[in-house]
């Protein structure tokens, strides 16, 4: 597959190349071949390190990495296992470059927005060491593809941000027996561990069941400050150094927690290995990849989607609610979403009720109160994409406890409205 055209003259250096096919595999073990002037220059910094020295470096140009996600968390991993000199390093990402990615996934430009984020990383990490082969593969990884893939790589890094692709990564590196690095940001916290280390324990040892889809939270929604995921994704890298290069005691079996508000980090020691893992224990009944959307009752993305759970006669389309507000007939309009998301944009004339205090007595007074001031029985909620509007109807329903009011959710939300009604309306 030929790369799209960009503008960007960086993405030059790969415009000519072919994105590899999956079943790439080039093995140069180098370990023995002494460093040339060109690298002892480059990488004189560590050579000196004693525990580091030639013998490390020559790990590193002879090991390749496979780094899963090309966002928060795998764009510092990647340019870090660049700079120190890995050899060959693999980039998967299905996605492209968006504008809300750029606080954090620091690889990327303002004028790749909409090009592949694998060749994006790619192309910046070869601008930096043009020393390192780089293959980026503008695929998601799943159950059909993940151990062809895997099988290519030393060491593989989980820079995703879903739960089914944690599990799939597990499975498909216990079964190629290949170590995994592990990351995770949210909010202003991360994690960090190593699974399926000489032994060490896997995710699943850790946690054999996947968590309901509905107690995940993803960035998209519960937001991430970018330099946690650059600290956590900097670790990743550390630690596959560490791991490739023998150095120190990487963190398998530990479980690195870091608290961006508090500036602590602290280190947890995690559960062994499991006799009765499903896929690393003595009798594993997981001898091949599974349908991990299907096992974790959520899809490998963590991208939002609307779901519907109002009947339609529930709701109106924000062309309907356009035709509502410019009848100027007298109406509530609740927005369910926290105080802070207000700051950044609401419509005209709303209340503020976060979905999780609607049913609280005194929100309910106070809708009352507000719906007898205006002489109206109509009651309209509003959210970001019309999810947690369409909970707040349902909620409400039966806390007003009243069959004359009309209670009705936007469908879509103010995302629709931006989109539909009013182009200067903001996106978040
Ligand atoms: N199975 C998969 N195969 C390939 N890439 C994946 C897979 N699952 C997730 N990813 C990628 O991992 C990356 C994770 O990045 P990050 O957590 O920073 O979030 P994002 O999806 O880019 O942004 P946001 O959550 O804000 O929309 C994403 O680029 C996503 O496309
Ligand atoms: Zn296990």
């Amino acid at each position: 597959m030929y790369l799209k055209k960009c503008q960007d003259e960086n993405l030059d250096i790969l415009q000519t190349t072919l994105v590899r096919d999956l079943t790439h595999h080039e093995v140069s073990p180098k370990t023995e071949t002494p460093l040339n002037q060109a690298e002892i220059a480059r990488y004189s910094r560590q050579l000196i390190l004693p525990e580091f020295g030639p013998r490390g470096q020559r790990k590193l140009i002879a090991a390749s990495v496979l780094i899963v996600g090309c966002g928060g968390l795998g764009c510092p991993s990647a340019i870090y296992l660049a700079a120190a000199g890995v050899g060959r390093l693999g980039l998967i990402d299905y996605d492209v470059v968006e504008l809300n990615n750029l606080h954090r996934q620091i690889l990327h430009t303002e004028k790749r927005v909409g090009i592949s984020k694998a060749v994006s990383v790619a192309s910046t990490v070869k601008a930096l060491n043009s020393h390192v082969e780089v293959i980026p593969y503008e695929v998601a990884l799943t159950s059909d593809v993940a151990l062809q893939v895997i099988s290519n790589y030393d060491l593989v890094l989980d820079c995703t941000d879903n739960v089914a692709t944690r599990y799939l990564l597990n499975d498909a590196c216990v079964m190629a027996n290949k170590t995994l690095v592990s990351g995770s940001a949210l909010r202003y916290e991360g994690q960090l561990t190593v699974y399926h280390y000489q032994g060490g324990p896997c995710y699943r040892c850790i946690h054999p069941k996947p968590p309901p889809p509905e107690t995940v939270a993803n960035c998209s929604d519960g937001g991430v400050l970018g330099v946690v995921p650059g600290l956590i994704g900097c670790m990743q890298a550390l630690e596959a150094i560490k791991i490739i290069s023998g150095l120190g005691s990487p963190l398998s079996q530990k479980l690195l927690l870091f608290d961006g508000l508090q500036g602590s980090f602290r280190t947890v020691r995690l559960r062994g290995n499991k006799d009765s893992c499903e896929v690393c224990g003595e009798t594993p009944s997981i001898v091949k990849l599974i349908d991990y959307e299907q096992f974790c009752g959520a899809p490998a993305t963590d991208k939002s989607r609307n779901t519907t759970l109002l009947e339609k006669d529930k709701r109106v389309t924000v062309e309907e609610y356009k035709a509502i507000v410019d009848a100027k007939s007298p109406y509530v309009l609740i927005d369910v979403r926290l105080p802070v998301e207000l700051e950044i944009c609401s419509l005209p004339n709303c209340m503020n009720i976060p979905l999780t205090n609607i049913c609280k007595a005194e929100s309910t007074a106070a809708i009352k109160e507000t719906l007898s001031s205006l002489g109206t029985k109509k009651v309209y909620c509003v959210c970001r994409r019309g999810n947690d509007s369409q909970l707040a109807v349902q909620q409400l329903q039966s806390a007003l406890n009243h069959n004359d009011y009309q209670i009705k959710d936007i469908i879509g939300g103010l995302t629709a409205w931006a989109h539909t009604i009013d182009s200067t309306f903001p996106v978040y």
